[in-house]
This record gives structure tokens, C-alpha cells and sequence, in this order.
């Protein structure tokens, strides 16, 4: 019997939303199948609502700036619950815009929302929770992550980022389990709205995807602010209830200590969404934390089956969803006929200080050529100034052969668009000296990159930049 639908998307977050996009617009009768809302974590409980948290966050720190200013107001004050409902308010505004429902939807796409989870029955058949059944030539799986579980007793007492939502009240005190992106937003987040935050990493530093001076200058900038952050702290034994939350009970070379809060959130990492998925019935390979194996056209052990998104575990962020969205849909449609590509990837975080990070990190780029690194301070910056946020700095990598721009690291406000600015030079493939000549509006925050870029054309003697390098 002829499929009904030449492509099935499992999971309508940016990854299957794309894929689905794509595979319509090449003709394909297409199904998107979303076991809740469409949009995804990304939308729902992911990036969209963690942001307006650190949104509120920014605003609580700024109006604690509002006396420096000459502006008389009292200390602020977080009511939890109004900020949920305007939380709720953001991600249903941003649902009632994304243009790639309307996209899909004139595509022809069938949407199918709140379906409940989808499962193969046969390799080329899907059954959801909610009984829905459909047949396609191909299958596209885009149902990305979800946080990594500890396992030791009394886990069911610890909480993850999601229970945010769920919170009634600012917590009084928590431990925040894990320093990658995550856990540091988490703890960033919770310490501006007055909650006493000891954050737990088990490596040597916090953000060890970081360069190492990032890594040391949000930690030094947490340690400042009254978060206790504590590396290499040993092994979690177990948690148990006490009066007024928890205990969290850990070992270190034999020796066993004790740390208490409200609450604990664990951000261990994250485990692709596919235990449910009955891959076996299609013959679709995963490894360990459950990730969809593929090939470099996304094409998994099933010929018939692509996956895309934080379900194959490459780089888990809403850009490369997007691009692999794309590829997967190209592909599942035309055959494997379009690679993914490795792309210059921005990356960075919405803590306070912000961080963020494109192409080498110092270490990389002084192991693999020879490296010019060039660091500015905000400290020195007049936006940040005037602006009373002088922590931080700049820290642009060239490659001293070619002059190209090869990395930049930020930490310090608005180091996301700062090195997001970085990242299309390096697209571009442009030499420091062509940066160092691109007018930097006076003052901004970007402004420091263009100082960065001066100063190490200056060093390289191609210094032909019309700016005198200490003017941002
Ligand atoms: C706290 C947090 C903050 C983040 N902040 C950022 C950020 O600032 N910038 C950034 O770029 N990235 C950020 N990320 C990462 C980003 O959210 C992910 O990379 C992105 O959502 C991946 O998109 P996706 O389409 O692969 O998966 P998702 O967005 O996870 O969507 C997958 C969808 O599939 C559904 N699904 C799962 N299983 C099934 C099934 N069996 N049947 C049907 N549907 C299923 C899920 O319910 C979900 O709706 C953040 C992540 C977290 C956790
Ligand atoms: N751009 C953003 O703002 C943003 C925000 C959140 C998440 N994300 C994406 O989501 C993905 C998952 O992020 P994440 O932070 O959840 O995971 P992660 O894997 O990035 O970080 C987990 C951290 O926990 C530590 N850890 C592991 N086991 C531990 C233990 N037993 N005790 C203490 N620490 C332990 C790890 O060393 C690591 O630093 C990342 O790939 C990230 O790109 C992005």
C-alpha cells in the first residue's frame, strides 16, 4: 500500500519545524507530528523563557543601579508569580509569531500538535500516544534532549531547570548542580532574584567548553557577586529530605561533606530524547546518552530514516537545529544529497557577566598556529563606563600568517552581540586590518572589538586603519 505521506517529522521544535519547511517546499507530502506544543523546548521551556527569566535578572540588577544615577527608588523586589505569567505571556507571544508555523502551514504542511509521543510500529510506521497512525517513505526524528539524570539516592528530591516553571517563590537558597551553559544561567539567574546560590562543577573549572580566562573570569565575577562556586568537589554520594529542603551529601578522597538548600537543580548535561522511540522496530542506531547516530547527510543506520537537531548531539543550539533542519529535509526528500556543514558557531550565555565565544580558543589556536592574542578590558571602554559595567574584557585570536580573525572570547555586557560581530568577520574571512576599518559606532559595546582589532593590526604593522587604536 502507497504511504500517505512521502515525509513524516517527528518533533516540531527548530530542527523538525525546518525539516518539515524544507520537505514541503520540494513538494513532499509532509507531516509534522509534535508531542506538545509546537516550537519545541526551544520555545517552551528552553531558550525563550530561560531568557526572560535573565531578562527579569538584567532588570533587578539595573534598578540596584538606579541610585548611582541620581534616581531615588527602593530596593527591587521579584514577585514570582507575575514574573511566571509575564514568562507565559513572552513564549505565547513569540508561539503566535514564528513564522515558521505560518511557513509550514501555507507549505501544506500537516501539523499534528499535542499528538503525545510518537513511536515506530514498523520501520516506515509511526503510532503517537494519542493514537495516531501514519506511514511515510521517510522519517525525519528531530524529538531533541532532555537533562541527564543523576543516579544515587535520593534524586527524586533534586529538581531540574524546568521546575522553574512550577516555583511559587523565589527560593531561599539552592545548589545548582553542573556549570555548563545551563547550570551557570540557572545560578546567575536565581542569585539576582536574592537566592543564596552555591553552584557545584565536578572538573577543574566551571565552563570547561570555555576558554580558560572566560572560564576564570565569570567564576572570579560569580565568587564577587556572593555565589559560592565549587570545583573539583568530589563525588555526589546521595540527597535526603530535611526540614526545609535538602542535603546533599558528597565525597572527596574519603572525606564526606554536607551542603544544604531549599533546592537543587541538576544541569548535568543533556541525553537525546529517543528511549521511547522504539528505534529497533526501524533499525536506527544509538549510542550511549541515546543520540541518533548519522552520517554527514544525516542520514541514521536506516536508509529511510534522518535525524536532525539536538537529537544527534552535535553542537545543541537553535542555529545549528535550524541548519540541520534544513539538510535533513533536503535529504530525506531528495536522497542523501546535501552534506552538513561545519560552520563558524557563536556561542555564549545570558549570565551576568554575559560570555560568549567564536572559532579558537587561545589554548587551540596557539597549538595549531601561530597566534597574535590580543585582550582589551572593558574597564577601559567608554560605553562600559558610562554605563557602569567596566568588568570584563575582550580577547580577539589572528592567525599571525594570514591576519585573518580566527577566535574572540567575551565576558561582560553584551558579549553575545559582541562576538556575533566577530563571527561574520571570521565568516567572511576577513584579515584583522579590514575589521580594524569597519567604522564602530561611538559609544558601544562593540566598539570594543573594533579596539581589539586596531591594536592587533597595529602589532602586525597593518596598521593602515584611519582609527587611532585607543578610540572606541
Ligand atoms: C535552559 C536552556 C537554555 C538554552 N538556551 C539557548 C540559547 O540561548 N541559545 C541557543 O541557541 N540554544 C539554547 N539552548 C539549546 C536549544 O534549546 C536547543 O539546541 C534546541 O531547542 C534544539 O532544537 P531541536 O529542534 O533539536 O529540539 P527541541 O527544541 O528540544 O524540540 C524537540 C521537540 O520534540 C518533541 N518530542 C520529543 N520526543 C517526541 C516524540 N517521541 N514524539 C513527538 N515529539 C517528541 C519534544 O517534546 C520537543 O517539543 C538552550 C537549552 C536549554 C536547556
Ligand atoms: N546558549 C545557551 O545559552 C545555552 C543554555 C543552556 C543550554 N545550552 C545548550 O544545551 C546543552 C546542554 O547544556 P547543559 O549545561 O545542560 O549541559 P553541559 O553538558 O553543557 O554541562 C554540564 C556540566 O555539568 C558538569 N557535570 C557533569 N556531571 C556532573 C556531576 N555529577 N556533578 C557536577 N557537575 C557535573 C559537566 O562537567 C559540565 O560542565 C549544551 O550543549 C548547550 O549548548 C545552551
Amino acid at each position: 500500500m502507497p504511504s500517505a505521506f512521502d515525509v513524516v517529522v517527528i518533533g516540531a521544535g527548530p530542527a523538525g519545524a525546518v525539516a518539515a519547511l524544507r520537505a514541503a517546499d520540494l513538494g513532499a507530502r509532509t507531516a509534522l507530528v509534535a508531542r506538545d506544543r509546537f516550537g519545541g523546548m526551544a520555545a517552551n521551556d528552553g531558550p525563550v523563557p530561560v531568557r526572560t527569566l535573565a531578562h527579569a535578572a538584567r532588570l533587578v540588577r539595573e534598578a540596584r543601579q538606579l541610585d548611582r544615577y541620581g534616581i531615588c527608588a527602593g530596593e527591587p523586589v521579584v514577585d514570582y508569580p507575575r514574573l511566571l505569567a509575564r514568562v507565559r505571556e513572552v513564549v505565547d507571544h513569540v508561539g503566535r509569531e514564528s513564522a515558521l508555523r505560518g511557513q509550514c502551514e501555507s507549505a501544506g504542511v500537516v501539523i499534528h500538535e499535542n499528538a503525545g509521543a510518537a513511536r515506530f510500529v514498523a520501520p516506515h510506521t509511526i503510532e503517537t500516544a494519542n493514537g495516531l497512525r501514519l506511514d511515510a517513505e521517510s522519517i525525519v526524528l528531530c524529538t531533541g534532549g532532555t537533562n541527564r539524570r543523576l543516579s544515587v539516592p535520593g534524586v527524586e528530591l533534586t529538581s531540574t531547570h524546568s521546575d522553574a516553571w512550577a516555583l511559587t517563590s523565589v527560593p531561599p537558597s539552592m545548589l545548582v548542580i553542573g556549570a555548563g551553559a545551563t547550570g551557570v544561567q540557572v545560578a546567575s539567574i536565581f542569585h539576582a532574584f536574592g537566592t543564596h546560590v552555591q553552584l557545584f562543577q565536578a572538573g577543574a573549572r566551571i565552563l570547561p567548553t570555555e576558554d580558560e580566562d572566560v572560564a576564570a573570569e565569570v567564576t572570579d565575577a560569580f565568587r564577587a557577586a556572593g555565589i559560592t562556586v565549587r570545583t573539583d568537589f568530589g563525588v555526589i554520594e546521595s540527597f535526603e529530605k530535611t526540614a526545609s529542603g535538602l542535603r546533599m551529601i558528597v565525597s572527596r578522597d574519603g572525606d564526606r561533606s554536607t551542603a544544604e538548600a531549599a533546592l537543587a537543580v541538576v544541569a548535568i548535561g543533556w541525553v537525546a530524547n529517543t528511549a521511547e522511540l522504539g528505534l529497533d522496530v526501524a533499525g536506527v542506531a544509538a549510542d550511549e546518552r541515546g543520540r541518533v547516530r548519522v552520517d554527514d547527510y544525516l542520514r541514521t543506520s536506516a536508509p529511510h530514516v534522518f535525524a536532525a537537531g539536538d537529537v544527534t548531539g552535535h553542537l545543541m543550539l537553535v542555529p545549528q537545529a535550524l541548519e540541520e533542519g534544513y539538510v535533513a529535509g533536503t535529504n530525506a526528500v531528495r536522497g542523501a544529497v546535501l552534506p552538513r556543514t561545519e560552520h563558524v558557531s557563536p556561542i555564549g550565555s545570558f549570565t551576568d557577566p554575559e560570555y560568549a565565544q567564536v572559532g579558537l580558543g587561545e589554548a587551540q589556536a596557539r597549538a595549531e598556529l601561530d597566534a597574535l592574542v590580543t585582550v582589551i578590558r572593558l574597564d577601559a571602554g567608554t560605553r562600559a563606563i558610562i554605563d557602569g559595567r567596566t568588568s570584563g574584557f575582550c580577547k580577539l585570536i589572528v592567525d599571525r600568517t594570514t591576519s585573518r580573525v580566527v577566535g574572540c572570547h567575551v565576558v561582560g555586557d553584551r558579549a553575545v552581540d559582541i562576538v556575533q560581530l566577530a563571527a561574520i568577520a571570521i565568516s567572511a574571512g576577513m584579515t584583522v586590518d579590514e575589521l580594524a576599518r569597519v567604522p564602530f559606532s561611538f559609544p558601544t559595546y562593540a566598539g570594543v572589538l573594533g579596539r581589539a582589532a586596531t591594536t592587533a593590526a597595529r602589532t602586525l604593522r597593518r596598521d593602515r586603519a584611519w582609527r587611532a587604536p585607543d578610540v572606541e
